[in-house]
């Protein structure tokens, strides 16, 4: 029986375009400013000091930082420094009324209907946690936040990575199989079937691939709770 589910954002609750379309361009526009401006403020310092250990640049070269972190947006590397600084960025442009995060509403009837179940519902994403809260917070949905019991980010460790879903069942509290973990990409459901958790491979796209032991497939609706 699944007592608890935990769901990747982009590709899975949400579409990949709304973050590489809207989300990232901001970022990229709005980050150098913003690290000229805030590079003593605690967090931001703290990011630029991780830029710097992970690129081998030096942590005083703001200009050469900046330039890294640009180019990580472009690449799209999830690496946690980046990731802080995109959720303190973003923050901006969604209380301005810039943007409003997406959401399927596949998604989001179902996240719904299984809080209504007392499932407890959790969130492990790339995107920071702050950034998390902020998706949710400010969605198209209206304010999310109370669908989720808590959240998970690379601060637990790599997506693609068994170790990381040890840390998020020992967290929840819950044994393996009494979790149904949720993403779009196959590295990450395989990593959670790992440890035992239940799985189901979310792909927005047709045509769908069936790869066991993973649920494959396409929206929210068809995902059938493991008894
Ligand atoms: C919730 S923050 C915006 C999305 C983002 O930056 C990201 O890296 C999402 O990756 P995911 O692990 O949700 O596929
Ligand atoms: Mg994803």
């Amino acid at each position: 029986m699944i007592n608890a589910i935990v769901t990747d954002i982009e590709g899975t609750t949400s579409s990949i375009e709304f973050v590489h379309s809207v989300l990232f361009p901001y970022a990229s526009k709005k980050l150098p400013d913003f690290i000229r401006q805030n590079h003593d403020h605690k967090a931001v310092a703290a990011a630029l000091a991780d830029t710097a250990k992970q690129s081998g640049i030096d942590v005083h070269n703001t200009e050469a930082l900046i330039t890294q972190l640009l180019q990580w947006i472009a690449d799209d590397k999830k690496v946690t420094p980046l990731k802080t600084l995109q959720g303190l960025i973003w923050e901006h442009g969604y209380r301005n009324g810039d943007y409003q995060a997406h959401i399927y509403p596949d998604a989001l009837s179902k996240l719904t209907a299984w809080q209504q179940q007392n499932i407890n519902l959790y969130v492990y994403s790339s995107g920071s946690i702050y950034a998390q809260k902020l998706f949710f917070g400010f969605n198209e949905g209206g304010d999310l936040q109370t669908l989720f019991t808590d959240y998970f980010d690379t601060t637990t460790g790599p997506k693609r990575e068994a170790a990381s879903y040890r840390v998020i069942k020992q967290a929840i509290g819950l044994p393996a199989n009494e979790i149904l973990f949720l993403s779009d990409t196959l590295e990450e459901v395989d990593a959670a079937a790992e440890i035992g958790m239940s799985t189901a491979w979310v792909q927005r796209q047709p045509p769908i691939a069936q790869h066991t032991p993973h649920q494959c497939v396409s929206s929210f609706s068809d995902i059938i709770l493991p008894s």
